[in-house]
């Protein structure tokens, strides 16, 4: 053999593919696929085997790679055994060689005999290639990939029909491509030598006598083909007969073909046993797919069982619930009959009842009748009775008015007669003063005649007893005069006393709360259109009416009118009223307060309406009243009273007391509690300041420092005078030192805050609180009044509501004299505020506060 055969890559190839198909084979044991695989790969290699490769390794080639191979260790490396059984059974293929052989030359190198032969090189060849071919791989894969796909009963059918269909087609196929393989491809070298053939074939140069066929290289390779080498055969015997060479050259050639022959038969051999093995896959995969197709019948026996099962089931549910329905149908009957049965004895259960309530009912209805008519009866008699008592307390009630106008008209009568008799009273304290006068000069005079006397005493110091008798009748007349002076004191003190009784016997028929009405004047700043309409018809007669007329209003059909509020109060003062005449009205007020009556006299009206102006300015009712208390003071101090004026000024803001005539730093810091001495009727506030007014000037410092303190407060919280209650104290203690009498009288002069109507909307902070405070103190001193007017004896009356009404406790009420003064003012901008004013103080005017008592007693002696 030359290098280029041993070297050839096909015998290389071939020696090393065993190793895939191996582990194809490998895969084959676990993996039914590989059942499948080698056929059909061997047939396509077969199929695609090149004629150039028809370069046969020859039998050293053979051997070497039978030797590289044999090396089969496991079944499951039988397809690489079975190729290494070429050279492992050389000997038992050389016996089958040499029986061919005996058969004749013909007969071996027939196609029966050299085919087979040929025919076992080729797996050979093509097991080596198949394994470089990828594709002849990845079928079979693909086969199982839908084997694998599809594990159901079908798919199972499928890939048995498919193994076998495999396996029977793989063989035959075998078997042909074995068949057709030709002697060329069985491995016949290119190269023969030609001892047979010394005559070169038609074309060819004929064989030098030196050489040999070995030697020869023929320029195309002669084949033993079937229909061609017994002509060439023949015809080289014909050119060249040599017989001893040619029967070594035969033998020669036989021996070649021998050696050939055997190898191939070791090929046979290998496909032999490699068709023996893909028998025995075969046999395992029928076993396989019989063991699946029993499983599947297994399985599909199972399934029938359980789709029995099912149906089975599904009928017995059915029947159940067939049964259930019945059973459903049967209870619902049931029911509805129960039910049935029920309502008519619950509906005959109820006619009973209802009959019996009827009957009940009528008893029940006949008793009441007779109840009723019992009670009518009753009533009747009851209302019979009533309405004769009723009558003769109609009668008594109408006795008792008339007697009490009777009285009132005797009271009148009895104040014109007293007013007469003040007024003779009068008219005889001047008589009586002129006596006085007259008596003074009489003593005068006496004084005068005595010393006279003295002087003719001196005179007639001779004549005595005429002296004597002329002193006496002088020390009688001025005995007498004397007591006709203390006579006249006397009654003069009796008068007093019977004024003071006059005087609050007038107050209280004009009524122990009165009310006001101030409107003030327009000021400078005020243009005349923004003045509302007012008038006062009884301005020049009684003054107690106000009108204030609304705006000009034009109705659908052109005619214009004005809404007129009528208003009536006990006086009404004009704009241009002074404050000299307004005080004139109170000053009989103050008279009380000295008297020993509380008073207690307010401003109420909306900022800006007067309050202030009425009140505390140099000319207003403050500095008035206190004028004429000093004034009334001192004129009654001839009659035995001395009087001591002790005056507080306070400020209620935000609920708190403040002390207006004390620190101005301590302005809603110091804490003032008001305490009430209920036995003696007594206020009195911790830790105020209280000015003793010895003199009228003290007022107007007393007003200065009070307001200096707001002006101080008002720098913190603005418009404080507007936001605050001030009130004026004067208590007034008087002692008659002549009678022994003593009075206690407080006079309350207050300057309310600003009434107009507060919203607490948008307020926030201090401004909220003050906006509540002063509403709630405003209305507690109409619930106050309120209820004073009621008249309840021991009836409850809400002092406590406000700081303010609880400070005027003593001064409002059953034992004071109150006077509101409703300030209006006259901008049409404030009208609104100014009728709700107006309608406020005419509730106070409506209200009825029972009679003062006057706090005086005899002083003990
Ligand atoms: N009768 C009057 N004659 C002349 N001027 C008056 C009269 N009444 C009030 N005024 C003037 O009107 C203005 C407002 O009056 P005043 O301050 O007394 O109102 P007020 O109601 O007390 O206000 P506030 O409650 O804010 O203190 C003042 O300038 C005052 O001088």
């Amino acid at each position: 053999m030359d290098d280029e055969n041993l070297s050839h890559p096909g015998a290389s190839t071939r020696s090393r593919l065993p190793q895939p198909g191996l582990r194809e084979m490998t895969s084959a044991t676990t993996n039914s696929r590989s059942g499948i695989l080698p056929p059909g790969s061997i047939a396509n290699k077969v199929t695609s085997v090149s004629p150039t490769r028809s370069n046969a390794p020859n039998p050293t080639d053979t051997k070497r790679s039978g030797s590289t191979m044999r090396q089969p260790t496991s079944p499951t490396k039988a397809h690489a055994r079975g190729s290494s059984y070429a050279s492992s059974t050389m000997s038992r293929s050389n016996s089958t060689a040499t029986r061919s052989i005996k058969g004749g030359f013909s007969s071996t190198v027939g196609a029966g005999s050299m085919r087979p032969a040929s025919s076992m090189a080729r797996p050979a060849s093509s097991i080596g290639t198949r394994k470089l071919n990828s594709s002849s791989i990845s079928r079979p894969a693909t086969s199982m990939d839908t084997r694998m796909d599809d594990a159901t009963g079908s798919v199972l059918g499928k890939r048995k029909d498919t193994t076998s269909s495999t396996a029977e087609t793989q063989i035959p196929s075998l078997t042909t491509q074995l068949a057709s393989v030709s002697l060329a491809d069985s491995g016949v070298p290119d190269v023969v030598p030609c001892p047979l053939f010394k005559q070169p074939p038609h074309g060819s140069h004929p064989l030098h006598p030196n050489e040999t066929c070995s030697t020869r290289k023929q320029p195309t390779p002669l084949f033993l083909t079937k229909n061609s080498s017994v002509q060439v055969f023949n015809s080289r015997i014909d050119t060249q007969w040599d017989h001893e060479l040619r029967e070594k050259q035969m033998n020669d050639m036989f021996e070649t073909f021998m050696s050939r022959m055997n190898q191939q038969g070791h090929n046979s051999a290998g496909l032999k046993e490699s068709v023996d093995f893909y028998k025995t896959r075969i046999d395992e995969l029928e076993k396989t797919r019989d063991a699946i197709t029993e499983s599947n019948t297994n399985l599909r026996v199972e399934m029938e069982v359980l789709k029995t099962q099912l149906i089975t089931a599904e009928n017995s549910l059915k029947a159940v619930q067939r049964d259930q329905e019945i059973a459903i149908d049967d209870l619902e009957m049931r029911q509805r009959i129960e039910m049935e049965s029920i309502r008519q004895d619950s509906k005959k259960d109820a006619e009973a009842l209802s009959a019996r309530h009827q009957i009940e009912m009528q008893e029940l209805r006949r008793q009441l009748e007779n109840e009723i008519e019992d009670e009518k009866a009753a009533r009747v008699r009851e209302l019979g009775k009533m309405t004769s008592k009723n009558a003769s307390a109609l009668q008594e009630s109408e006795m008792e008015l008339r007697s009490k106008l009777r009285e009132i008209d005797s009271v009148s009568s009895l104040l014109e007669s007293t007013k007469a008799e003040l007024d003779r009273e009068r008219k005889h304290t001047n008589d009586l003063r002129q006596n006085l006068d007259t008596v003074s000069s009489n003593s005068v005079t006496l004084e005068s005649t005595i010393r006279a006397l003295k002087a003719r005493i001196e005179f007639l110091e001779g004549g005595r007893e005429e002296q004597s008798e002329a002193f006496e009748r002088c020390n009688q007349d001025m005995m007498d005069a004397l007591a006709e002076t203390d006579a006249v004191k006397e009654k003069l003190r009796r008068e007093e006393t019977l004024r003071r009784k006059l005087h609050n016997q007038v107050q209280e028929l004009k009524g122990n709360i009165r009310v006001f009405c101030r409107v003030r004047p327009s000021l400078n700043s005020e243009p005349a259109s923004h003045i509302a309409a007012m008038q006062y018809p009884d301005e020049t007669e009684d003054a107690k009416e106000i009108n204030i007329m609304g705006l000009e209003e034009k109705s659908s059909l052109g005619t214009v009118s004005r809404k007129n509020n009528n208003f009536s109060f006990d006086r009404v003062f004009g704009p241009r009223t002074q404050n000299g005449e307004v005080f004139d009205e109170i000053s009989q007020l103050v008279q009380s307060a000295l008297d020993g009556y509380n008073v207690c006299i307010f401003c109420y009206g909306q900022t800006g309406s007067g309050k202030t102006h009425t009140m505390s300015s140099q000319d207003g009712m403050i500095p008035r009243a206190v004028h004429q208390i000093y004034e009334t003071a001192q004129g009654l101090e001839e009659k035995g009273w001395r009087y001591t004026m002790a005056g507080n000024f306070v400020e209620v803001y935000n609920e708190n007391l403040n002390d207006l005539l004390g620190n101005p730093d301590e302005l809603d810091k110091k804490k003032h509690e008001i305490r009430h001495d209920m036995q003696r009727g007594k206020t009195i506030i911790t830790d105020i300041t209280t000015v003793q007014l010895d003199s009228p000037e003290m007022v107007e410092s007393i007003l200065k420092n009070a307001d200096a303190n707001r002006s101080v407060a008002a720098t913190k919280a603005n418009e404080r005078s507007s936001r605050s209650h001030s009130v004026f104290i004067l208590k007034l203690i008087g002692e008659n030192h002549i009678t022994g009498e003593r009075s206690e009288g407080t006079l309350n002069l207050v300057d309310l805050a600003g009434s107009e109507r507060l919203s607490h909307s948008g307020a926030t902070g201090e401004r909220l609180k003050e906006t509540q405070n002063i509403n709630r103190s405003l209305s507690s001193l109409g619930d106050v009044i309120a209820a004073l007017g009621q008249g309840k004896d021991g009836g409850h009356i809400p002092y406590r509501n406000s700081k303010l009404t609880y400070l005027l406790q003593f001064s409002l009420g059953g034992n004071s004299k109150t006077l509101m003064f409703v300030m209006v003012s006259p901008l049409q901008a404030h009208m609104s505020e100014t009728l709700t004013s107006l309608k406020f103080a005419t509730k106070v005017h409506n209200t009825h506060i029972g009679t003062a008592k006057r706090q005086a007693r005899v002083r003990d002696t």
